[in-house]
């Protein structure tokens, strides 16, 4: 066979293993959590936009989520100011929070869009307050975090957590056939602007939309053990057993956290995938292997 027979023969495989995803997928939606880490660098922000505006294209809806901590860090640090985390969470002050606001919604949310309508996609980028879509309460850990003592409140400032999302806004964009790309900052009760873990707001987004799909793209090529294996595929009783002996830890506590509760709340499988990995979406969604961590329902 010669060579161009040989890549003809190896592209029409690819395209005939994507079929039956394709098929089953379209008409579907599917929430990406597209993570500050996995924006490292031009090559793979691209291909993660080319990825999505095939999704769209073949009539699957994506809708993006995104973060930019990597990102909100950087200008933090040009003004002086040392960022802390407690359980993944940015302990976030007003100054923060008005340098929150302006890299998520500004900076990073622009970007995204950008770069899908660059690749012949239509992305309009939202914040939680457009369309009143997330409307947020104050976060605090206290008792019941198992790395707490049962007596101690953390103040976290403007962090929030999700209190309900309405979807109208994403509804009439998926209608429309736009992709949107939300920044997750939050709107509370008495007007003050709330800073949202972006995977809590992706979670809660897959939960209220009743996703097919959850994808958390992260900086790691999944869930890892304590050797440093890869986990394929774990249930709720599984992660507990990993988040008590301390090998589940920091940022990934909320991404497990929301991932189990959407696969709880209806949404049909979870996934944390190496975004370092150019088209890992498509990977993800077409392919029989799949790549990193399924999570599953049950078990808890
Ligand atoms: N068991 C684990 N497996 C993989 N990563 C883990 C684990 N426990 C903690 N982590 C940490 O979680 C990080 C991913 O969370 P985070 O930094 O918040 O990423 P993102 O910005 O993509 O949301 C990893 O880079 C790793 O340092
Ligand atoms: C409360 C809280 O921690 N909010 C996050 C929001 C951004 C985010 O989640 O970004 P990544 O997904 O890139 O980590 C923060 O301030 O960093």
């Amino acid at each position: 066979m010669s060579i161009n027979q040989q890549r003809a023969t190896q592209i029409a495989q690819v395209l005939t293993e994507a079929l039956p995803y394709i098929q089953r997928f379209s008409g579907k939606t599917l929430v990406i959590k597209y993570g500050g880490n996995a924006m490292t660098d031009d090559a793979l922000k691209n291909s993660f936009a080319r990825d999505v505006v095939l999704l769209k294209a073949v009539g699957i809806n994506p809708v993006i989520v995104h973060g930019g901590g990597p990102q909100i860090g950087a200008l933090l640090e040009k003004i002086g100011k040392q960022s802390e985390f407690i359980n993944g969470m940015r302990v976030t002050d007003r100054e923060t929070m008005d340098i929150v606001e302006m890299v998520l919604g500004g900076q990073v949310n622009k970007s995204i869009v950008n770069l899908i309508n660059s690749h012949g996609g239509r992305a309009v980028g939202l914040t939680g307050k457009d369309g009143s879509l997330i409307f947020a309460e104050k976060m605090q850990f206290s008792a019941g975090d198992p790395t707490l003592n049962a007596s101690e409140v953390i103040d976290l400032g403007h962090v929030g957590k999700v209190s309900s999302i309405d979807t109208g806004v994403i509804d009439m964009l998926i209608n429309s056939d736009f992709i949107p790309v939300i920044a997750p900052v939050g709107v509370g009760k008495d007007g003050e602007s709330y800073n949202i873990n972006a995977d809590l707001v992706a979670g809660k987004i897959a939960e209220v939309l009743q996703a097919e799909k959850l994808i958390l793209l992260t900086n790691t090529p999944g869930l890892l053990d304590a050797d440093g294996t890869l986990l394929t595929g774990l249930n709720a009783r599984q992660v507990n057993d990993l988040i008590e002996q301390g090998v589940i830890y920091g940022g990934m506590l909320p991404k497990i956290g929301c991932a189990l509760d959407a696969v709880q709340a209806g949404v049909t499988s979870a996934h944390i995938i190496d975004g370092r990995v150019q088209h890992a979406v498509l990977l993800e969604m077409f392919t029989d292997e799949g790549v990193g961590t399924l999570i599953r329902g049950g078990g808890r």
